[in-house]
């Protein structure tokens, strides 16, 4: 029999879910969304089988149920579900950027019925909605999970079997450790890269130039800083107390650099620098199943009218999806850089062999 499978929140990462699973065979697949045009756009585009303004009404019939709203509403969710008359046993995960508040809330449910395990595919984008939403989001990340008291291992295989489409790889987490990672390797980052951006702003006021010279660096350390500031408030909030330790000890590095320049230490400042480069490259995922990343190719490109849509066009005639593409330098009548990401490692080398038939110039960094 098909089990009844729904998504609540239907936005970048529940949307993606959704284009990932739907064609599974034996599932119905359901979607409930508290913003009736996102409900609309999954009826029109097929993401869903059937769609829900209610969520008491959508859960009653579901078998399992993926929470992909941000934070702090998939803990309201957590408790609505705990008085909900459930007659039928029922699988509950999530998708949350923080593990350790969304479990303490699923360990206060008081229902036989409910199975409840942590998730949190470790891929995402600036971007939200569910328009941006993208099957191949997950393929290769980390996807964590977070099994507790109420899950059996049946129920983790069932869930396992259930996202196995995504083509992630399941890394199963305590939350208390997920959320320490989390913080180091995504959440303070963000911060950062806000910060970044206020001090620009800030300098701008008495260097008006200041936007015309933010080049390929100061865009690659900031994009993050234009994620949805909604997901991120909850996200900051969640999981504070590892934030705020995070920026003490960041604060007394950022003291420690201003004396090496202060004294002009610059043997010390190389070796800082140096030492960060190693750990950076040593990050490249590929080869040590570290962060997932994606498979970029950089071309070559001359600044002509066009010249971006040509590389779309060529690649799009082959079939190929872009996941990212991002201008990193194009100055007036000069050479400017592409940087295209794609899912996997065909797609990458079937573009270079494609884009180099066609004349570019291309690179893959190793
Ligand atoms: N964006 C990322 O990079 C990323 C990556 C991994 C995990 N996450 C986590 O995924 C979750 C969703 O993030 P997203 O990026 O998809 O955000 P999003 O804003 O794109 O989508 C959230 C969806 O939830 C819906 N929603 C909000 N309140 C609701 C409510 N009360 N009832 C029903 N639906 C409601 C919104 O209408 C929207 O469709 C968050 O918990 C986030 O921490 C995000
Ligand atoms: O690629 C991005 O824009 C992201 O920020 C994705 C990202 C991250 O890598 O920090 C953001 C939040 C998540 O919970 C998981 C992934």
């Amino acid at each position: 029999m098909k089990k009844t499978v729904l998504i609540a929140g239907l936005g970048l990462i529940g949307g993606s879910l959704a284009l990932s699973i739907r064609e599974t065979e034996d599932i119905h697949l359901i979607g409930f969304d508290s913003n009736y045009s996102t409900l609309e756009y999954a009826k029109m585009n097929k993401m869903v089988d059937e769609v829900y303004s209610d969520f008491k009404e959508a859960i009653l019939q579901s078998d399992i149920c993926i929470l992909a709203a941000p934070v702090s509403v998939t803990i309201e969710m957590i408790h609505q579900l705990s008085k909900l008359p459930l007659t039928k046993p029922i699988i509950i995960t999530d998708v949350g950027s923080v593990k350790g508040p969304i479990i303490d809330a699923a360990n206060q449910i008081n229902s036989e019925m409910i199975s409840f395990i942590g998730g949190h595919p470790m891929a995402g984008s600036h971007k939200k909605g569910i328009q941006a939403a993208k099957k191949n989001l997950f393929e290769n990340a980390i996807y964590v999970l977070s099994p507790t008291t109420s899950s059996s291992n049946k129920d983790l295989e069932q869930l396992q079997a259930l996202l196995t489409p995504t083509k992630s790889k399941f890394l199963i987490l305590e939350p208390e450790e997920h959320d320490e990672m989390t913080s180091v390797i995504s959440h303070f980052p963000h911060l950062i890269a806000s910060s970044l951006v206020h001090q620009a702003r800030s300098w701008q006021k008495t260097h008006p130039y200041i936007p015309k010279l933010a080049a390929g660096g100061f865009r690659d350390i900031t994009r993050i800083a234009s994620s949805n500031p909604l997901m991120w408030r909850d996200i900051f909030f969640q999981n504070r107390p590892k934030m705020s330790r995070l920026l003490g000890d960041w604060i007394e590095e950022m003291i420690h650099l201003k004396t090496l320049i202060d004294t002009g230490e610059k043997s010390q400042i190389q070796e800082y620098l140096e030492q960060a480069r190693e750990y950076r490259d040593g990050l490249d995922s590929r080869k040590q199943g570290a962060i997932p990343s994606y498979y970029d190719i950089y071309v070559d490109i001359f600044d002509q009218p066009g010249a971006i849509l040509k590389v779309i066009e060529l690649l799009s005639s082959h079939d190929i999806s872009i996941n990212n593409i991002e201008i990193l330098e194009l100055r007036e009548g000069i050479t400017g850089v592409l940087r295209l990401s794609f899912q996997n490692k065909n797609d990458q080398e079937f573009s270079q062999a494609i884009l180099k038939k066609n004349h570019y110039d291309t690179v893959i960094e190793e």
